[in-house]
């Protein structure tokens, strides 16, 4: 299996506080990954001190590769949805092929074609991205980086504020990118749809790498206990693994 991302003793600090300490994890073609956590476990401090976008200590394969071969090696799906120009959608996804030089060949077209395509955007694609609702911005933002057509792809948050159906047509989508050999690395809240859809898990708690696994072996009862406060029911469904939430510990 290639590896596509290698992070070793990664540790970031947010004003003078260690966020993120010592973090090792491997992320391989085929994976599709959920990184899961409460909020403020350090979800995004993690995927953004990965990329270079935070100061960060220890090794990530990403920033030593340096940033134009970091361009073609993984696109980045930030949690802020904030689209600033009214640029019509097929424009703003088209930027995600800034990385290709000699943008506008049959080779862009193509690329930006297909993540329009996924993300159903054709009935949006001439309308001004910033006269949309959030989820359909949400959307336009997934086909930008879609349109990168990198090996990985990392996404904060990407199903948040999307209708069902859209939430699983783009954990669909995600699983299928593992399943023609990328990989995604995917922060997410819905511990149902990550156990149905994702390869692996890796739970976050306050900065550290709590579990990392099958679903199964992650969404156990002490690990939701301790690390979520929750108490929850994980089993066995005629249609692939069922999650569901009971009660909070206290
Ligand atoms: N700009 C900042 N300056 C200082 N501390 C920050 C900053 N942004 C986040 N933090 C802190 O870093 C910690 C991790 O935040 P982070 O946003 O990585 O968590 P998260 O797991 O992504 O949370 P959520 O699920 O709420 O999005 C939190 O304690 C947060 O308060």
């Amino acid at each position: 299996m290639s590896i596509l991302l290698d992070l070793s003793g990664l540790s970031v600090r947010r004003n003078g506080r260690a966020v993120i300490e010592g973090v090792d994890l491997r992320i391989g073609a085929g994976e599709f990954v959920g990184l899961l956590g409460p909020n403020g476990a350090g979800k995004t401090t993690l995927l953004r001190g990965a990329l270079g976008l935070l100061p960060a200590t220890g090794h990530s394969s990403l920033v030593a590769m340096g940033q134009a071969l970091r361009a073609r090696a993984v696109a980045f799906m930030p949690q802020g949805r904030d689209i600033a120009w009214p640029m019509p959608v097929e424009a703003l996804v088209a930027l995600g092929r800034i990385a290709h030089p000699g943008a506008a060949g049959d080779a862009d077209r193509a690329a930006i074609e297909r993540a329009i395509a996924a993300l159903q955007l054709e009935p949006l694609r001439h309308r001004p991205a910033t006269r949309l609702s959030g989820g359909e911005q949400a959307r336009v933002l997934i086909a930008r980086a879609l349109a990168q057509e990198t090996p990985l792809l990392l996404a904060d948050e990407p199903i948040a504020g999307l209708d069902p159906a859209a939430q699983i047509q783009v954990m669909r989508l995600f699983a299928g990118l593992a399943g023609q050999g990328g990989a995604v690395l995917a922060s997410l809240h819905d511990l149902g749809l990550a156990a149905r859809h994702c390869t692996r898990l890796v739970m976050l708690h306050q900065g550290r790498i709590a579990a990392d696994g099958s679903p199964e072996q992650v969404l156990t009862a002490d690990n939701l206990a301790c690390v979520f406060g929750i108490r929850a029911h994980l089993s066995q469904g005629a249609d692939g693994l069922l999650f569901q939430p009971l009660d909070t510990m206290t």
